[in-house]
């Protein structure tokens, strides 16, 4: 479980349970701060509150190992070597999932560059499922992608979840939020947010 209280990153201010194996989508306005609230919960931003995975809190560990258990996927994830396998610990145990993603077993030999945006958030989120994260934190995870694409990722999270992950998964698309949330969380202007039953 998930627990965030009175968490505090400029304008916003958000108390929630992220319960074990659920999914909630977030919604809001471009600019309300979606954004800010899922990097401010992977400590990636300086903020304040309290947030604790199974009554730990996150200050009891590193903030690498806090962020291998509760993953950041960027809306457009970042690249630091020349070629896709570069970036993985393990490449030919990505391969299955990278192969679900609709992406080649070649594709480990390409270079960063030629990527399209699809493949960079296909490829981004593969390394953030290698991680066998306990939390994930996705950032339209799915905005660049075609219909099968999405429908593929949709099903590798939905997978993920059965298996106990917990998601937080922000979206414009409200067809969207209401096919993988649980729940459905709108920020509000304010910082806030309310929880609307999908
Ligand atoms: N480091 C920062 N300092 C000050 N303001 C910031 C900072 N980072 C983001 N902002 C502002 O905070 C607001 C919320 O940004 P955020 O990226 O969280 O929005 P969002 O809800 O994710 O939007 P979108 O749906 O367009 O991705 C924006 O007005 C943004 O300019």
């Amino acid at each position: 479980m998930l627990t965030v209280r009175g968490l505090k990153r400029l304008h916003l201010s958000v108390s929630f349970d992220l319960p074990d194996g659920e999914c909630v989508a977030l919604q809001g306005p471009s600019g309300v701060g979606k954004t800010l609230l899922l990097r401010s919960i992977a400590d990636l931003d300086p903020n304040e509150g309290t947030v604790k995975l199974d009554g730990m809190l996150r200050e009891a560990m590193p903030a690498p190992a806090w962020r291998r258990r509760v993953t950041y996927l960027a809306a457009e994830p970042g690249w630091w070597s020349d070629t896709v396998q570069d970036h993985f610990a393990a490449w030919e145990d990505a391969l299955p999932l990278v192969a679900r993603l609709g992406l080649p077993d070649d594709c480990g030999a390409w270079s960063i560059q030629r990527l399209s945006t699809g493949e960079r958030l296909r490829l981004g989120l593969a390394r953030a499922l290698m991680l066998r994260s306990r939390v994930l934190l996705l950032d339209e995870p799915t905005s660049a992608l075609d219909p099968a694409a999405a429908a593929a990722v949709e099903g590798v999270i939905a997978e993920r979840i059965s298996d106990g992950t917990s998601v937080l998964w922000t979206t414009h698309d409200g067809a969207q939020a209401r096919r993988v949330g649980a729940r459905i969380f709108v920020m509000r202007a304010d910082g806030g947010i309310e929880e609307n039953r999908p």
